[in-house]
């Protein structure tokens, strides 16, 4: 992974650590679903999740985001534990799910309207997270005027203005062509390293992985089954375990 030239500028937000504790989570009285997972997150560290469909990706995002709750074991963000909906963490997913009758600017501040921030200072933040994502002067817009990579920039922005403490993302950007996906993961890279906020990607692209992120974990069959820095890995014996 290579570290972006120039920091993007905002105010610096630090990152909260992130455990996992034994977390179990199973569809109804089947075996589908993830765990036992161990797993600590430090903080500002960017951490990509690969593996396979149905390997447990997208329920593990679901129990980071709050939106299931573990049957067994905790989740914790910094002390405290997740048990729902956090103000302190946001998540990006894979198709923009903006507002089309909001602006650019109105979808950015909707979490800020949330926390009661008063208008002055929400309209200041949505044009410095605008700017941030490479979007600056795009406020007064709408959605349907935008490209698929400049809603996914929206969708990447209303998740920061709220200067998370984790950010989590689901194959973010996985629905754009390739140079739109390089051009925003380098800049994810910017703000992940100028906010220093803690990121937890995942994605079935080992590739997208191995160049985004610090360490990368793999699951099969919801349980864990490789968890290394990315620059020790090794490539071969990961797509094998993720393949077999
Ligand atoms: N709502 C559900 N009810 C029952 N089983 C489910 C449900 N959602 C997911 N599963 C099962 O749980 C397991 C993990 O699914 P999950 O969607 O987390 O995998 P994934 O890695 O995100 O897959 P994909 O890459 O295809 O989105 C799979 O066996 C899946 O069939």
């Amino acid at each position: 992974m290579t570290r972006p030239a120039t920091a993007a500028a905002t105010t610096p937000v630090q990152g909260l650590p992130l455990a996992l504790d034994d977390v179990t989570y199973r569809y109804g009285r089947g075996q589908a679903g993830v765990g036992p997972l161990n797993l600590q997150v430090q903080p500002g560290e960017f951490l990509c999740v690969v593996g396979p469909s149905g390997s447990g990706k997208s329920t593990l995002l679901s129990l980071l985001a709050g939106f299931l709750r573990p049957q067994r074991g905790e989740i914790r963000l910094g002390e405290t534990p997740v048990r729902g909906p956090d103000p302190r963490l946001t998540l990006v997913q894979q198709e923009a799910a903006l507002f089309p009758w909001r602006t650019v600017a109105g979808n950015v501040a909707f979490g800020l309207e949330r926390q009661r921030i008063p208008r002055a200072e929400r309209a200041a933040r949505a044009n410095e997270t605008l700017r941030l994502v490479g979007l600056e002067g795009y406020g007064p817009r709408r959605v349907h005027e935008l490209s698929g990579g400049q809603r996914q920039r929206v969708s990447l922005a209303r998740a920061l203005a709220v200067q998370p403490r984790l950010l989590l993302l689901d194959e973010p950007f996985s629905a754009l062509d390739d140079r739109t996906r390089t051009v925003l993961s380098d800049e994810l890279l910017g703000i992940w390293w100028a906010q220093k906020v803690t990121v937890v990607f995942v994605t079935h692209n080992l590739d997208e992985a191995l160049a985004l992120g610090q360490r990368v974990v793999a699951l099969r069959g919801g349980e864990v089954v490789l968890d290394d820095r990315a620059r020790d890995l090794d490539v071969a014996k990961l797509r094998g375990t993720l393949e077999g």
